[in-house]
């Protein structure tokens, strides 16, 4: 199962954090002020349907090589001039191409940053505040107990970040909800198997309760599929393959959102 080939390639980077922990070499909690996410992506900017998430991914399981050569910071600020409202970065290197680095050069930008990668230890969370993040992404499929979910997003939230919860299915939602989750993402991709049905995903809106804030995720490459989360009762999308293809993330972010109004 790819969610476990995830979960092992975390091993040996929980390895070293946990050493560092022993000998206290920790990185210390980032100071700087960290961009409020879940207000970025609460309401959609004016003449938007939905808050956009434009996420920094280079590679994929699903895509292979999806651009290479691309600056972070460059991206950044195209996205920011683009209308996204955040930006999703992966730092998962051996499948995704991320590096954890990318989160300090993209801060610059001064969009909330969400840290996408397999976190499911607490030693993890720590590592995400030595960073401006914003949030970082838990998924339910990787930490499936309600109570671990709860530990490490109240941890993150400590840190003065939020965390969002992905799920697939309604079984997913509950273990999410039973944690304490307000911010939920449903992804239209199975981690496991890679197949998306965006349809799905948009389904799931249905049980989408006051007081929580959802996000559509994955195979969204046009504006009417932006159109089509908001009319399902999602609050924001998230974007990347669409965006990053071709190399002019910032251009295709930007034509995306003429094509919702
Ligand atoms: O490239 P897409 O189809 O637009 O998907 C983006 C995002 O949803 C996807 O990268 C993602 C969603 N949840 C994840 C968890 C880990 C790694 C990646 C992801």
């Amino acid at each position: 199962m790819l969610l476990d080939r995830f979960r092992e390639a975390k091993a040996e980077e929980i390895a070293l954090l946990t050493d560092m922990a022993s000998r206290r070499e920790l990185p210390r909690p980032w100071k700087g002020r960290r961009p409020d996410f879940l207000k970025a992506i609460a309401e959609p900017p004016d003449g938007q349907p939905v808050a956009v998430i434009a996420e920094f991914k280079q590679s994929s399981p699903s895509r292979g090589v999806i651009a290479t050569g691309l600056k972070p910071e460059e991206v950044a600020e195209q996205y920011a001039a683009a209308g996204a409202s955040c930006i999703s970065v992966l730092t998962e290197e051996q499948f995704f191409g991320g590096r954890i680095g990318y989160l300090e050069r993209m801060s610059r930008a001064g969009l909330p940053l969400l840290r996408k990668d397999f976190i499911f230890h607490q030693l993890q969370v720590m590592e995400t505040a030595s960073t401006p993040a914003s949030a970082l992404l838990l998924i339910v499929r990787l930490t499936p107990d309600a109570r671990t979910l709860r530990v490490l997003r109240e941890q993150a939230e400590a840190y003065g970040m939020h965390a969002v919860v992905e799920v697939f299915d309604a079984a997913d939602l509950e273990i999410a909800r039973d944690s304490g989750a307000r911010i939920i993402q449903v992804n239209a991709r199975d981690l496991d198997t890679l197949k998306t049905d965006r349809q799905a995903c948009l389904d799931m809106a249905k049980f989408r309760r006051e007081g929580e804030v959802w996000i559509a995720a994955s195979a969204m490459s046009a504006g009417a599929h932006l159109r089509e989360a908001a009319e399902a009762g999602f609050q924001a999308v998230l974007m990347g393959t669409a965006l990053m293809d071709g190399g002019r993330p910032g251009e295709k972010l930007a034509a995306i959102l003429e094509e919702t109004i």
